[in-house]
């Protein structure tokens, strides 16, 4: 199969605050080849948008490059479209005018881009709604549009940046089929599809190949290749195999990971996993079939949960010593068994003592927080700590983490309205 885009030594950094690189990919080499559609997945925060902005010229790589045909891609080009998470529509264009103006922008003239732009609507069932605004649509029908959009331009590769992720989960698999309805019966002339996704069955149901990324930085881990014909069934001993396997891949440390938390101190990132969502899967997984030990891609399929969600959940628990995972499972350890059967205040408790001591960001604010007189300081302080190691926005998230784990654990409490930080015990900054 012939090669239609390829990156070398695809590298990204931002910097923090105090100038320093941030790097999210590292040295990534990767093609796309004629007639196939590649899945880009991996946990959050592990660069798949970026790496596929980087390839669509949306964003520019800091270090190697990007060819499309041959061509080195500076920008974005002629022959490559982008279908986003979040429909990315103008609110104040009709239907119509939101799918023309792909066309608009290469300088097609009005009456072939309203001929073009009808076949489209048509083509992707949206026949009848050229003349509605976006807000009068369902999410679906929004997202045909945003489909429209990209299809109007004939695109020779389709990026696709979890296109399906904000539909309820029918609506997602309708649109899918369509799609792969379009594509196999090669009614698009699109010869490539890259799709970035959280979802593994997803990945697993459109897929011929799909790149496993690492996070921290972001590097291709694995490639999983999928043999089956389109439409794909959920049941077949190969869709199954394969769905384990991405699991697999997922939970193993290729040693690439970040080290332990305590190695890097405040600046290691938590993984966003609220206390409620870690909470039910300890307990799920304490009192199901496996006694405390659970096959992951059952219980994400139970627990409706995509990788996204579920990745930090068990990055959490495995930073707390609740639990270890490996090859595709979770198994709790005894202290994990502990907390899922203890009441509230015991849970509390296991989880303060294990955040001092493998969540050097809590330990130093809890410290903080002991030494003011006062016993309060302001959230920006610790904001600023952070971006000596990370990006603001990122900076912001993990606080964010770090609060509603330490409030949790009531090692210390924290005022909304006035971004303030205080110790149990000291007085509200609003009394
Ligand atoms: N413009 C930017 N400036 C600074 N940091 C950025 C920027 N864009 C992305 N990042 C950082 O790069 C990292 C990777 O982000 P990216 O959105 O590519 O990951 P992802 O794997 O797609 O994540 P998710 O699955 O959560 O969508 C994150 O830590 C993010 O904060």
């Amino acid at each position: 199969m012939q090669s239609i885009l390829s990156a070398t030594h695809l590298t990204k950094s931002f910097s923090t605050p105090e100038g320093r690189p941030f790097t999210v990919l590292d040295d990534i080499d990767l093609e796309l080849k004629e007639g196939e559609i590649v899945a880009l997945l991996g946990r959050s925060g592990s660069g798949k948008s970026t790496l596929l902005r980087c390839l669509s010229g949306l964003v520019r790589p800091s270090w190697g490059e990007v060819r499309y045909r041959g061509q080195r891609v500076k920008g974005p080009m002629p022959g490559m479209a982008m279908v986003f998470q979040n429909f990315a529509l103008f609110p104040w264009l009709t239907v119509q005018q939101n799918v023309e103006l792909g066309l608009e922008a290469m300088g097609v003239p009005a009456p072939q881009r309203r001929r073009r732009a009808l076949e489209v609507i048509d083509l992707i069932g949206l026949d009848g709604f050229e003349k509605a605004f976006p807000k009068e649509l369902s999410g679906g029908m929004r997202q045909r549009v945003g489909f429209a959009r990209a299809l109007v331009t004939n695109p020779d590769i389709l990026f696709m940046d979890e296109p399906f992720s904000a539909l309820d989960v029918l609506t997602a698999e309708s649109l899918r089929d369509e799609l792969l309805e379009l594509w196999s019966e090669r009614r698009i002339p699109t010869r490539s599809i890259l799709l970035v996704t959280h979802n593994i069955e997803e990945a697993v149901l459109l897929a011929d190949r799909i790149l496993v990324l690492s996070a921290n930085p972001g590097r291709l881990m694995a490639e999983v290749t999928v043999p089956l014909p389109y439409p794909r069934k959920r049941e077949h001993p190969v869709f199954v195999e394969r769905v384990e396997q991405v699991y697999r891949i997922l939970t193993t440390r290729p040693g690439l990971e970040q080290p332990p938390a305590e190695a890097i101190g405040i600046g290691h990132r938590l993984p966003r996993a609220p206390i409620g969502a870690l909470e039910g899967l300890l307990e799920r997984v304490a009192e199901g079939p496996g006694f405390g030990r659970e096959d992951l891609s059952k219980l994400a399929g139970e627990m409706q949960l995509e990788v996204d969600e579920l990745f930090p959940l068990l990055d959490a628990a495995e930073l707390l010593g609740l639990a270890v995972v490996q090859e595709g499972d979770i198994r709790l350890s005894p202290l994990g068994q502990r907390f899922a059967a203890a009441s509230s205040n015991t849970r509390k408790k296991i989880f303060a003592e294990r955040m001092l001591l493998s969540v050097p960001l809590v330990g130093h604010i809890h410290r903080v927080l002991q030494t003011r007189p006062n016993g309060r300081a302001p959230e920006e302080r610790f904001v600023r700590e952070l971006e000596d190691y990370m990006p603001t926005e990122e900076a912001l998230a993990v606080l964010a983490i770090a609060i509603d784990w330490g409030r949790y654990a009531e090692l210390f409490e924290y005022d909304y309205n006035a971004g303030v930080l205080y110790g149990e015990g000291a007085p509200s900054p609003g009394t």
